[in-house]
C-alpha cells in the first residue's frame, strides 16, 4: 500500500499547488520565529474569536498581521482588538450558535471560502489546514481539538495543529513517510491513540513501535515521551492515531 507523505516544510513554505489556512484559536501563539513562517506560508487567515487578540498582543504594532477574518460567539475578543482590525476592514462575524464551537465555526467559514474559490473551475479548492493551538490549556478544549482533528482527516487531505509547545496530526489507517524538521522540532514525540485501541509500527523512533504491532488505547498503554533521532520516520497504524512532536525553543 503506498505511504502517505508529511513534511513538516509544507506549513512553513508557500505553495501554490497546496496553499495553507491558518486557523488562529486564543492559546498560546508559537513563538515568534516559528509564527512568523507559519503566517507568511498561510494564503488564509482567520482568528476563531479570542484567537485575534493573541495575534494583536503579539503582533499590535505590525499592520501586516491583519487576519482575514475574525470569527466566533465573540465572548472572548476585546473590545479594543475589535476596534482596532474593524478599523483595518477586517470583517468580524458575530455567530451566535451554542452547538459549535468558535473553531467550527472558522472551519464552516473556511469550507464556505473554498467553495468560492473553486466556483467555475468545477471542483473546490482545498488548503491544507494549520490550526494554530488547541493542544494545551482547559482539557474539554484539547479534547475538542482532537476530535476536530479526527473528523477533518476523514474530509480534508492534511490538518495540522501547531501550538507553543507540540505540533500534531492525524495519521489515518494506512502507512505514512514523515519527514519533521529537527531545527525546528524534536526530540520529545508521541504516537497517542484516539478514541479505539490501535496497533501500530514506527520505524526511526528512539523506541521503535515493532516488529510486533504495538497494541496501544488509553487503558492499555501510550508511546508518550518518545525520541526522534532523525529526521525521517514511518508510521504504519490500523486505525487512525495522533502524531505529536515537540517544538524546539517553547518559552
Ligand atoms: N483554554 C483553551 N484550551 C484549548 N483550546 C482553547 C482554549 N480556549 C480557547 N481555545 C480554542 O480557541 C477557540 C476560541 O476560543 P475563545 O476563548 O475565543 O472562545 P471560547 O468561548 O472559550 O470557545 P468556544 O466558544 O469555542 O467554546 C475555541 O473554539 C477553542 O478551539
Ligand atoms: C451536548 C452539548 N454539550 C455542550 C454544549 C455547549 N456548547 C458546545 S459548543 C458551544 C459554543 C461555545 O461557543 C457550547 C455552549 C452543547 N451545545 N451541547
Amino acid at each position: 500500500m503506498a505511504s502517505k507523505q508529511w513534511t513538516t516544510i509544507s506549513f512553513m513554505e508557500r505553495s501554490e499547488t497546496y496553499p495553507n489556512a491558518l486557523i488562529i484559536l486564543n492559546t498560546p501563539l508559537a513563538h515568534d520565529q516559528l509564527f512568523r513562517q507559519i503566517w507568511a506560508a498561510a494564503s488564509v487567515r482567520y482568528c476563531a474569536d479570542g484567537g485575534a487578540n493573541r495575534l494583536y498582543d503579539r503582533f499590535e504594532d505590525e499592520a501586516t498581521f491583519l487576519p482575514d477574518l475574525i470569527k466566533g460567539d465573540l465572548d472572548s475578543l476585546k473590545p479594543h482588538v475589535r476596534a482596532y482590525y474593524e478599523s483595518k476592514n477586517v470583517p468580524v462575524i458575530h455567530d451566535p450558535d451554542q452547538d459549535s464551537t468558535d473553531l467550527g465555526k472558522c472551519i464552516a467559514a473556511l469550507v464556505e471560502e473554498e467553495k468560492r474559490l473553486g466556483q467555475g473551475k468545477g471542483k473546490e479548492k482545498e488548503h491544507q489546514l494549520v490550526i494554530s493551538g488547541g493542544l494545551s490549556g482547559r482539557l474539554d478544549q484539547t479534547i475538542h481539538t482532537m476530535h476536530a482533528l479526527m473528523q477533518l482527516s476523514e474530509v480534508r487531505e492534511r490538518t495540522w495543529a501547531v501550538g507553543s509547545e507540540s505540533i500534531a496530526c492525524v495519521l489515518g489507517k494506512g502507512n505514512h513517510d514523515l519527514t519533521i524538521s529537527l531545527q525546528h522540532f524534536g526530540g520529545t514525540c508521541g504516537i497517542l491513540p484516539v478514541g479505539e485501541r490501535a496497533f501500530v509500527k514506527t520505524k526511526g523512533l528512539k523506541w521503535d513501535l515493532g516488529p510486533d504491532a504495538y497494541p496501544t488505547s488509553v487503558a492499555e498503554g501510550v508511546s508518550s515521551s518518545n525520541h526522534l533521532p532523525q529526521e525521517d520516520i514511518s508510521v504504519e497504524t490500523d486505525v487512525p492515531i495522533v502524531w505529536t512532536v515537540e517544538v524546539r525553543g517553547a518559552e
